[in-house]
């Protein structure tokens, strides 16, 4: 791409874009309209196969939903491909998201559909334990059948997947950018940045209003990721009504307005056994337990396909992650607005 980054802009002819385009397209490093799938193919299909370099893609839901988890498992996904992840974590200290990610690919599904692996609270425990060092603690999962496949498995990408610990009083965009140039002059061409989350990113104007400040970041995010070329998945927490709200909504966002502008792609996490609709499905215990076991993911803005389209994945929160087979949901839900595909 032709030099944008610095304070001034540069206006380039059609000639010179047309060159520049001929270049690449010689070089083999057209690069716009590369696709980074997510692995999760209920959404991949509706987002024409994956994110595109510039993309803000922003993920939405209630305390628990499994933000954290869904970004970790697009992240790994994307590392497994050969994509450089840097996963910046405010909430998280690093060794929590490595034990997410072991418990994760510890997992084997057995011919009869049940799962086994290392479950994230023994993981936990195995760490948290007294007498047990981070060492010994390796050295007991090097000897666990699962925790060798864990192990085996993250040696793939391990070298691809970067953990950062921020700080929401000193970690701000700058200091974000400076990570992402870092990574892009050490040789990273294909990188992909996820930040959990996006309202804990430090800002110095205080004299604003908290909206506002949402606002200035998420703009500064949008240029971070035209600028720089990269797909960047932002975590976002819900204001007080969307707390309080039956089913949370893209404008229940902390900041929306500019969160719904800037944004490319805009998921919102709900608990299926909440949002669906009463009127239509008799909720026995039953049913209300075994739906409470999903997540509804919507769709709710969409610059890539079509918008307003719900998808479920199953919760594999034991194992820190969802089952990614998951697709359409088929019963009605509150608020639903009618799509057919
Ligand atoms: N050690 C654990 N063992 C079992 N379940 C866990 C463990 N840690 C977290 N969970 C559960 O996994 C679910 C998803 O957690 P996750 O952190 O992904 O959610 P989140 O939406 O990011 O949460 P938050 O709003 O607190 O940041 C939560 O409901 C949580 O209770």
């Amino acid at each position: 791409m032709l030099n944008t980054k610095g304070t001034s802009i540069t206006a380039f002819s059609l000639h010179e874009l047309m060159d520049d385009l001929h270049r690449r397209s010689l070089q083999g490093n057209l690069t716009a309209s590369e696709c980074y799938p997510t692995g999760i193919r209920a959404l991949d299909r509706r987002i024409a196969g994956g994110l595109r370099r510039g993309n803000l893609f922003l993920l939405g839901g209630g305390e628990g939903a499994g933000k954290t988890t869904f970004a970790l498992q697009i992240a790994r996904n994307m590392a497994i491909e050969g994509v450089d992840v840097i996963y910046i974590c405010y909430e998280h200290s690093e060794e929590e998201l490595m034990l997410r990610l072991i418990s994760m690919e510890s997992t084997r599904k057995l011919p009869n559909g049940d799962v086994v692996g290392l479950r994230l609270s023994d993981l936990y425990d195995e760490l948290r334990s007294a007498n047990r060092s981070p060492s010994g603690a390796l050295a007991k999962l090097e000897g666990d059948q699962y925790g060798r496949l864990a192990l085996e498995k993250m040696e793939g990408y391990a070298s691809r997947f970067r953990i950062a610990k921020a700080s929401s009083a000193s970690t701000d965009l700058d200091v974000i950018s400076r990570l992402v140039d870092e990574h892009i002059s050490n040789g990273s061409k294909r990188l992909f940045l996820v930040i959990d989350y996006l309202q804990k990113i430090y800002s110095n104007e205080r004299a604003l209003s908290e909206e506002d400040r949402t606002g200035k970041v998420v703009e500064g995010l949008k240029d971070l990721a035209l600028s720089r070329e990269v797909p960047i998945l932002a975590i976002v927490a819900a204001d007080k009504e969307g707390i309080r709200a039956r089913r949370l909504r893209s404008y229940h966002l902390r900041g929306s307005s500019a969160l719904l502008y800037e944004a490319d792609l805009i998921v919102v996490m709900n608990e299926k056994s909440r949002i669906v609709s009463r009127q239509a499905v008799d909720l026995t215990a039953y049913k209300a337990i075994q739906m409470s076991g999903w997540v509804v993911f919507s769709i709710e803005k969409n610059r890539l396909g079509r918008d307003l389209i719900d998808f479920q994945l199953k919760k594999m929160f034991n194992f820190s992650m969802f089952d990614p087979s998951g697709d359409a949901v088929p019963e009605p839900l509150v608020d639903d607005t009618v799509h057919i595909e």
